[in-house]
C-alpha cells in the first residue's frame, strides 16, 4: 500500500480557486506533506490591480505557509502561476500554457466557484457550469492526466432529504440552459431564476448541481472523483488550530455573534449546522485524488454538529474588541419567537443607538448595519434550519484503504476524534486573530468593555423598571393592587424559605 504523500511524488498539479479559502490550504498541505510534488500550477486571475503574479507571492506571505516556510524557504520555485479567467473563453489561458498543461499535468484539483447565495443565474452558470466544461476540456487533452478531482458541495442537493453518494439527475439538462441563457437579456433572466431553481434556496446549489452533471458526463474519458464537504469552517489541527480568513457560511454568523450584533438566528436547536474544518476536507481531497487515480468516487465530508453555546461561551472567554452589546444569541426554530427578538434585540437597540449618534451629530449607521445581517441571515436559514441525512459509504472505504500512518496522522479525516468545544474556541479566536485582525493582548481591554456593557444594561433595565413603575403602577389603583399583591407574595415566599432553611440547619 502507498502513501498518498508517495503517491503525488513527482506529479504536476493543477488547481483552480488556489487563492481562495479551501485553495489556499490545499496548496500549503501538498506542498508540507508532499515535499516531493513536482510543480502545482495554479490558475489565477488578475484581480483589483494586482497582476496573477503579485496575488500569488501575497498569497504565500501569508500566516498560513509559515510552517511549509520554515520546512523550505524556496518552496515558491514549485508554484507555477498561470494567468487564467474561468468565465472567459478558452479559460483565457494563452495558447503556449494551455499546451503546456496538456503535456505535463498529472492531477487536476477544480476549487474555483462563485459561492455567492445572491449570484446572478447567469454569472452563476458562466463560472460554475460553463467553467467547468472548459476545464474538463483542457483536462482532456492532458496526455498524463491520472485524476480530476471536483470540488462541490454537500448542498447540491439539497433539495432532497437523504442524499447518497451518486450523481442525481440535473434539473434541467446544462446544454439547453446555456443556450437559452445566451440570447435572454439579465432582466428577463432575473425573472425566471426563481422558476428555473425550483425547490433549491439558490443560483449556488443550483449550478453546483448542474457543474456534478457536467463532471459526470465525463466519466467514461477521464478518471473523476467529486468531493461534496458540508459548511467548511476554521482548521482543526493543520497547519495551525483556527484558521480562518472570511466571512463565509458560520464565520459571519460567529463573529457578528461576538460582537453582540447578532442576538438571534432561525436554526435547529440541537445541531444546527453540519459543520466539517476545512484540514479535514483537504486531507480526504488529496487522498480521493490518490485513490481516484485508480477508482472513482464521490466521497462526501462527514459533519459535525455545532452548538451554540461553545460559540457564546468562548465569546465571552475570549472578547472580541469594540462589540456592540455582550454576546447572547438566541437560536429558535419558532417563526413568531424569532419576530420579537429581531425587534426586541435588533431593531429596538439599532434605532435607540442611531438616535444617539443623531443627537451627539454623527451620522446614524446601526440601523443599516442589522439591515445587511438580515438579508445575509436570511441567505443561511435555509441551511441552518434543516435536517439532512448523508449516505458517507464511501468516506469510510476511503478511510480503511489509507496506510495506518496516514489515517491516522498525516491525511487525518476522521472528525470522530475532534473535541468540538476546543475545536469551536480555537475557530472563534482564529476568527479574532486572522479575520478581524485583532490582537490577543488587547483581551483584558475587550474583558473591560463587556464589563462596562452589562453595566449599561444593569442601568438601563433598572431605569425601565422604574419608568414603568411611574407610568403604570403610580398612577392606576387597580395596578397598584396587583403590585402590592406580587409584592406580598414574593415576600411570604421568602419567609416561608428562610423559616424552612432555619429548621434544616
Ligand atoms: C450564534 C451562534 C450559532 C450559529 C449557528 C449557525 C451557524 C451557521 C449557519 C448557517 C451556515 C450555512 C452555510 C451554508 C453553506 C453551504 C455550503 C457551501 O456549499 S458554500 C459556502 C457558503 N457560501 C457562503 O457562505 C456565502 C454566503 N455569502 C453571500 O452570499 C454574501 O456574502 C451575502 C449575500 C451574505 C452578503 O453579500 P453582501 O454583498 O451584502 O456583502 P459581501 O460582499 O459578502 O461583504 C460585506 C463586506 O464585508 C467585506 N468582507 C468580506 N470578506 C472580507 C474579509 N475576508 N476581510 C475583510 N472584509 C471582508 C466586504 O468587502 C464587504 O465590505 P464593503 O461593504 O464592500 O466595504
Ligand atoms: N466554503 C464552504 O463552506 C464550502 C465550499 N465548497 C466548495 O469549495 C470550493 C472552494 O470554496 P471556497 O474556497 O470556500 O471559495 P472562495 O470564494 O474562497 O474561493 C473561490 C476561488 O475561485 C476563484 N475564482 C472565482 N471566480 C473566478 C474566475 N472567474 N476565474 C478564476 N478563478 C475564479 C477565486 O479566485 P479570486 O481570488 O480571483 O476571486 C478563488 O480562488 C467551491 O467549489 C465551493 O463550491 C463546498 C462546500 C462548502
Amino acid at each position: 500500500m502507498t502513501s498518498v504523500a508517495d503517491y503525488y511524488a513527482g506529479k504536476n498539479v493543477l488547481i483552480t480557486g488556489a487563492t481562495g479559502f479551501m485553495g489556499k490550504v490545499l496548496v500549503e498541505k501538498l506542498l508540507r506533506c508532499c515535499p516531493q510534488v513536482r510543480a502545482l500550477f495554479l490558475l489565477v486571475r488578475p484581480k483589483a490591480g494586482q497582476s496573477m503574479q503579485q496575488r500569488v507571492d501575497d498569497m504565500i506571505k501569508c500566516k498560513l505557509f509559515d510552517r511549509v516556510r520554515e520546512d523550505d524557504a524556496h518552496f515558491h520555485r514549485k508554484i507555477v502561476p498561470i494567468s487564467s479567467e474561468l468565465t472567459e473563453p478558452g479559460l483565457a489561458i494563452s495558447p503556449e500554457d494551455a499546451d503546456k498543461l496538456a503535456a505535463c499535468v498529472n492531477i487536476v484539483f477544480h476549487c474555483a466557484a462563485t459561492i455567492r447565495f445572491d449570484e446572478p443565474l447567469k454569472h452563476a452558470v458562466q463560472l460554475n457550469v460553463i467553467g467547468t466544461q472548459q476545464l474538463l476540456g483542457l483536462a482532456r487533452r492532458m496526455r498524463h492526466l491520472e485524476a480530476f478531482i471536483h470540488i462541490s458541495t454537500a448542498y447540491a442537493n439539497c433539495n432532497r432529504k437523504h442524499i447518497d453518494e451518486v450523481i442525481y439527475p440535473p434539473p434541467v439538462e446544462p446544454r439547453k440552459l446555456i443556450e437559452s441563457l445566451e440570447w435572454m437579456d439579465d432582466r428577463i433572466v432575473q425573472d425566471i431564476t426563481p422558476r428555473l431553481i425550483g425547490n433549491r434556496p439558490n443560483t449556488y446549489t443550483y449550478t453546483k448541481a448542474l457543474a456534478e452533471y457536467v463532471v459526470q458526463q465525463e466519466q467514461d474519458k477521464l478518471n473523476i472523483g467529486i468531493i461534496r464537504p458540508s459548511i467548511v469552517g476554521a482548521s482543526w489541527q493543520e497547519p495551525f488550530p483556527g484558521w480562518i480568513d472570511n466571512f463565509n457560511g458560520p464565520s459571519g454568523v460567529f463573529i457578528a455573534a461576538g460582537k453582540g450584533i447578532l442576538r438571534t438566528m432561525r436554526a435547529n436547536n440541537d445541531a444546527v449546522a453540519d459543520l466539517i474544518p476545512v484540514d479535514v476536507v483537504i486531507n480526504l481531497t488529496l487522498a480521493a485524488g490518490w485513490y481516484t487515480a485508480v477508482h472513482k468516487l464521490v466521497p462526501r465530508c462527514p459533519p459535525g454538529p455545532l452548538q451554540k453555546h461553545h460559540v457564546m461561551s468562548s465569546f465571552k472567554r475570549n472578547p472580541l474588541e469594540q462589540a456592540f452589546r455582550r454576546p447572547n444569541a438566541n437560536i429558535t426554530s419558532n417563526y413568531l419567537i424569532y419576530q420579537y427578538w429581531i425587534l426586541v434585540s435588533h431593531k429596538f437597540p439599532a434605532l435607540l443607538y442611531d438616535l444617539v449618534l443623531r443627537l451627539t451629530g454623527q451620522k446614524p449607521q446601526m440601523m443599516r448595519i442589522f439591515n445587511r445581517l438580515h438579508k445575509a441571515i436570511s441567505l443561511l436559514e435555509y441551511f441552518s434550519s434543516q435536517d439532512w441525512e448523508w449516505n458517507s459509504e464511501n468516506v469510510n472505504m476511503l478511510m480503511a484503504q489509507l496506510s495506518p500512518e496516514d489515517r491516522k496522522v498525516t491525511f487525518n479525516f476522521d472528525v470522530r476524534q475532534l473535541n468540538w468545544p476546543e475545536y469551536i474556541e480555537n475557530y472563534c479566536i482564529g476568527t479574532k486573530k486572522y479575520v478581524l485582525n485583532e490582537d490577543m493582548s488587547d483581551i483584558p481591554a475587550a474583558r473591560q468593555h463587556l464589563r462596562k456593557l452589562r453595566n449599561i444594561r444593569y442601568t438601563f433595565n433598572t431605569v425601565l423598571v422604574v419608568f414603568i413603575w411611574r407610568v403604570f403602577i403610580a398612577r392606576s389603583q387597580m395596578a397598584r393592587n396587583i403590585w402590592y399583591f406580587v409584592v406580598s407574595l414574593c415576600f411570604k415566599f421568602l419567609s416561608y424559605f428562610r423559616a424552612s432553611s432555619t429548621l434544616t440547619n
